[in-house]
This record gives structure tokens, sequence and C-alpha cells, in this order.
């Protein structure tokens, strides 16, 4: 089977284009070949490859910056994972789409369950939040994998960025006052390939009965200052890590304070993501 990967060269896709191999024949689109703020490019690769699957881990991650360029957010994360939904269910093809814990606005006092009312406080989340819902309405077989705080040794992420500043000697001062969970780009790469290989054991009934949306997230939860702590001690960097409230980082969107997720639907089904502090530890060792 012809499964087309796009945002290859992301954190998610990067491990992803690895952990696919198994399924099928992967090709991995760059944007130089589709990019999807260009909806009549993205039309043309589709009906040119004719995918059996699509699996969408590009996106608009510019969390700041959306704020300045919200059309273009919602073009790449909303209108463009639409079009390949209604594209992939007229050629028969079952889509995986990615989208975030920014979904929720972190007023919830626990964990956030698949079927908690969203309530997007920036425009990054907005715009995943109307990308999930035209995933949904492309009317094809479909998995929404919620995931969040995603880190790798690759690109650019939080925890490259602390390691970063740490080595350069900064003082680091770090929002204590956000929960979520840090979860591992290859936990989130492998945990989609064990479900796709349940889909393809399962059948043509599988998607009916197991599709939709899906918190995809490390086990536990932290602060942005306790995973800021945890990554300078896993490393080995001897650096202290100042605690601050959100009010004191310069920051354009406004963040959930508590985007914690619960995995109940995932592990019951398919499996449970390492704790958050256990795979960051492994993602370094
Ligand atoms: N990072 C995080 O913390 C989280 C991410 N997610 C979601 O997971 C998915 C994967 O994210 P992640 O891997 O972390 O993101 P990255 O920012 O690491 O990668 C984004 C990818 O999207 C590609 N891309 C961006 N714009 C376009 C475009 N116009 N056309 C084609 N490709 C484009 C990038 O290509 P290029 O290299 O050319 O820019 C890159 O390959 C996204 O849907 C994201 O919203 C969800 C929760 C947390
Ligand atoms: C670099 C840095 C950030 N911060 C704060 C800013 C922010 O509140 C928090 C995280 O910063 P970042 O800008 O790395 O993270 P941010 O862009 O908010 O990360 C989000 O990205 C999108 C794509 C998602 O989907 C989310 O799940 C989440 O991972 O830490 C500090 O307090 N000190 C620092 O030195």
């Amino acid at each position: 089977m012809k499964i087309l990967l796009t945002g290859a060269s992301g954190q998610v896709g990067y491990q992803l284009e690895r952990s696919l191999q198994a399924l099928g024949e992967v090709v991995a689109v760059t944007r130089a070949q589709m990019d999807l703020s260009d909806l009549g490019q993205v039309r043309d690769v589709m009906r040119t490859l004719r995918p059996g699957m699509v699996v969408n881990a590009a996106g608009y991650t510019a969390v700041d910056r959306a704020e300045r360029e919200p059309a273009l957010a919602f073009r790449i994360n909303a209108e463009a994972p639409g079009l390949l939904a209604r594209e992939a269910a007229a050629l028969g093809a079952p889509m995986v789409h990615y989208s975030t814990d920014y979904v929720f606005d972190g007023h919830k006092s626990g964990a956030y369950v698949e079927t908690d009312a969203a309530n997007p406080l920036n425009v990054y989340g907005q715009s995943k939040l109307a990308g999930e819902q035209a995933v949904a309405a492309g009317g094809g077989a479909h998995l929404i994998l919620r995931t969040s705080w995603v880190y790798g040794t690759r690109g650019d992420n939080f925890l490259t960025t602390m390691l970063r500043l740490a080595a350069e000697g900064a003082a680091l001062r770090v929002v204590s006052d956000q929960a979520g969970a840090p979860t591992w780009s290859r936990s989130v790469a492998d945990t989609t390939a064990l479900m796709l290989a349940q889909a393809q054991a399962g059948g043509p009934g599988w998607w009916q009965q197991h599709g939709g949306i899906y918190h995809v997230a490390s086990a536990g939860q932290t602060s942005w200052h306790g995973f800021a702590e945890a990554i300078v001690a896993e490393a080995g960097i001897d650096c202290t890590v100042a605690p601050i409230t959100s009010d004191q980082w310069p920051a354009t969107a406004t963040r959930p304070r508590n985007s914690v997720m619960h995995c109940g639907r995932l592990t019951q089904r398919f499996c449970r993501l390492p704790d958050w502090r256990e795979a960051l530890r492994l993602c370094l060792g």
C-alpha cells in the first residue's frame, strides 16, 4: 500500500517515515512537492499519487506567529487537511491527522478527555480545532491524534532550546503555571504505527469501530519549568532554572494553564505511552 506522508522534515514526520516502513511504501512529500498553503497543488498531488492512506504530519506550528498570520495558519491547519480528507475519502483511503492539547482552554481542573468541549485560546489552537472538524467532515475513515508538548533531539523544540540556552550559560527562566505532558516525537510515531498495524489486520470494519479522536500523550504531567529542570538534570548540566509566571514571559499567544490530556481511550484499545520523565531519559540516552 502507498502511504502519503506529509511533513516528513518535522519532528513527528521524521519519526513516522521510519515507523511506517513496515506498513507499506511510504511516499514522503516535502513542502517543495506539496505546499499545504497551495490547495490546487494539494489536490493535484492527491489525484496524481492516488495513495491508499494519508498521514498528515505537516502543520503550521509557530504558536506566537500564528497570531499575526491567522489566514495562513487556517489554510495549512484547517483548509488543507479538509481537502486532503475529502480527496482521501474519494479514493477510499483512510487518513491520519494530528492535533493538539491547545484546542482546550485549560480551565478544567482534571485531565481532558476526548469528548470535553474544546475552546482554544489562541489562533494556532483555533486553526487546529477547525482542522479536526474539517477532517471529520471529509466523510472518510480517519484517526485524529491529539498530542502535546512534542520534543525530540532534532530540530527546534523546547528540549533543544533548553539544551542550547544551558550550554550558552544563559540564566534559565521558565513558566511554572502551565501544566501538560511533554511527549517524545518517537512515542507519537510508534503509537501511530501500532494503531495502523491493527487497522490493517482489522479489515474494513475497523475504522468504523475504532476511528475518531484519541489523546496520545506521555503518562504523567509537569509544568514547562518541571520539564526544563528534568532536561538539565538528565543532560547532566549544572544549571538552575528559575520558575516564573506566564505573565513574566513575553508571548503573543495565550497558552492554556492546564492542557493535560487523559489517554484512557488509547490505553484501553492500544497502548500506554511511557511516563514523560522516562521518555525523556530514553530520548537523551
Ligand atoms: N510540536 C508540538 O509540540 C505539537 C505538535 N502537534 C501537531 O503535530 C503535528 C506535527 O507537528 P511537529 O512535527 O511537532 O511540527 P514541526 O514544526 O516539527 O514540523 C512541521 C512540518 O510541517 C511542515 N510544513 C509546515 N508548513 C507547511 C506547508 N505550507 N506545506 C507543507 N508542509 C509544511 C514543515 O515543513 P518545513 O520543514 O518545510 O517547514 C514540517 O515538516 C502538527 O499537526 C502539529 O500541529 C500537536 C501537539 C504538539
Ligand atoms: C524558551 C522558553 C519558553 N518559555 C515558555 C513559553 C511558553 O509558555 C512555554 C513553552 O514554550 P514554547 O514556545 O517552546 O512552546 P509552545 O510553542 O507553546 O508549544 C506548543 O507548540 C504547539 C505546536 C503545540 O501543539 C503545543 O502542544 C505546545 O507544544 O515555555 C519560558 O518560560 N522560558 C523559555 O526560555
